[in-house]
């Protein structure tokens, strides 16, 4: 049986929360979810495991809807790999029984971290069958140096404010905040911040990010309408140890009030400068994991043509244009400006390097020249098949796609796939222990090769 995906965003008007049921949890499901059925209706249980007998409160009960949700109140017969989740705040059993939901971010916290790779690998072959009909094993390989309790990784953060001026957080597809004083998942760097210690009263958002290879955090405030420059002026002096600046959201553009506005990365013995509103892998092993696998899976030789697509800051443009040397040419492709900026930067002086800020399929199509080899990192909504067909067009001989979705990796695959293309190296890895996300790399060929 097919089952319908969750889609991303709750329609409020349909959600009328109906107390609670017991259900018997049968598998998992892409999005953090496990599939329960309740008088016929399958249900998107979260916080469950497999094979668990569980009490859960309905968040979408709608009518309408082919499917429910539901989040997990109360484990009546536990599975094996069930764990003490490492953050209360995230976890459904500590907060249900003080009468609230947990926040997002770490759904997969109550399950042990060889239980949650097996479990993102079984997904992720499921997608592939089911999407892209075709079978493959796949294992999900943790980043190289991952603590063994999965914490501390994560060099991005972004944070609410509650209406007493204190650090916190949203509760799982909601618009509640709820205070925290402290980020697991988080780099040491932003927790020696304290921030949750501060009076942020007249902030909206702060969003906070470490380098990978340490050094002083950067962290960018999102006043509330009305604040006057003094107070966030304020705000930004208790601070300490780390650069601040403020954030426009609806532009990216940051403005410096200490310390600067970028973060100094290294990635491979390479060097690269992001601003603080710019994309970069959240991961702190992210970065090395999948620069590695993309030269290992294209092994571009000098002189090639390569085109990286949803290049962001140039992560992958910067070892792509070393290997390929002046001889070789790199088309990198972007579309938010301010990431386009960094990646202009990043390039900077390489005449070989196109850096060229634009929506991929729009660069595509009037893209003439030959292309060698094509990379391409799209955001969860992946490519799609315009895109797709415009690189089967270029005729490459190697295609490398990088995704942070198995479900629309799986269905861009099935392009290939129809047109003759194999699927030949496919890696997994856990890069975001305790959530139900991962990435992945797929080395694709042509027909001919
Ligand atoms: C998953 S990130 C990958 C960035 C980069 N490859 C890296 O690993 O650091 C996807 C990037 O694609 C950009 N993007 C999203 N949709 C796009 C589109 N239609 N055309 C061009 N860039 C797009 C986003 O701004 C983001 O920087």
């Amino acid at each position: 049986m097919t089952l319908p995906e969750p889609s991303a965003a709750p329609d409020p008007a349909a959600t009328e929360p109906a107390g609670t049921v017991d259900l018997t949890i049968e598998r998992p499901a892409h999005g953090g979810h496990f599939v329960a059925r309740h008088e016929g209706r399958v249900v998107f249980v979260r916080h469950a495991l497999p094979g668990e007998r569980v009490r859960v409160r309905f968040t979408d009960t709608d009518d309408g809807a082919s499917f429910w949700r539901a989040d997990v109140v109360e484990v009546l017969e536990s599975s094996p790999h069930r764990v003490t989740h490492p953050w209360p705040l995230a976890d459904a059993l500590f907060t249900a029984a003080r009468g609230r939901s947990a926040v997002g971010g770490a759904e997969f916290g109550h399950i042990a971290l060889d239980e949650q790779r097996r479990l993102k690998a079984a997904i992720f072959e499921e997608q592939l069958a089911r999407l892209a009909k075709t079978g493959r094993t796949v294992t999900a390989e943790p980043a190289r140096g991952e603590a063994a309790d999965g914490l501390a990784w994560r060099t991005r953060a972004a944070f609410a404010v509650d209406a007493a001026g204190r650090l916190a957080m949203h509760l799982h597809r909601s618009h509640s905040v709820v205070p925290v004083r402290e980020m697991p998942l988080a780099v040491p760097a932003i927790n020696a911040l304290r921030l949750w210690t501060l009076d942020l009263s007249g902030i909206e958002r702060v969003d906070v990010a470490a380098p990978s290879g340490g050094g002083d955090p950067l962290v960018l405030l999102v006043p509330a309408a009305g604040t006057s420059p003094r107070r966030v002026a304020a705000v930004a002096s208790s601070i300490d140890g780390a650069s601040v600046g403020v954030l426009e959201p609806e532009s990216g553009q940051v403005r410096r009030l200490t310390g600067r506005t970028w973060l100094q990365e290294s990635v491979l013995g390479l060097d690269y400068r992001v601003t603080g509103a710019g994309f970069w892998q959240i991961h702190r092993g992210a970065p090395e994991a999948l620069a590695t696998a993309v030269l290992d899976g294209l092994q571009p030789a000098a002189g090639e043509r390569i085109a990286d697509l949803y290049a962001g800051a140039g992560l992958f443009t910067v070892p792509l244009a070393r290997a390929v040397g002046p001889t070789g040419s790199v088309l990198s492709v972007e579309g938010s400006p301010g990431t386009s900026r960094d990646a202009r930067r990043n390039l900077h002086g390489q005449d070989h390097v196109a850096i060229v800020q634009g929506r991929v399929d729009a660069v595509l199509g009037r893209w003439n020249e030959p292309l060698d080899a094509v990379l391409l990192d799209p955001p969860r909504a992946g490519a799609g098949k315009k895109v797709v067909r415009q690189i089967l067009d270029a005729s490459p001989r190697v295609v490398g796609y990088v995704s942070c979705d198995p479900a629309s990796f799986a269905r861009d695959l099935g392009y290939f796939l129809s047109a003759g293309w194999t699927l030949d190296t496919l890696r997994v890895f856990d890069l975001y222990p305790h959530t139900h996300h991962m990435e992945s790399f797929a080395r694709l060929l042509p027909p001919s090769a």
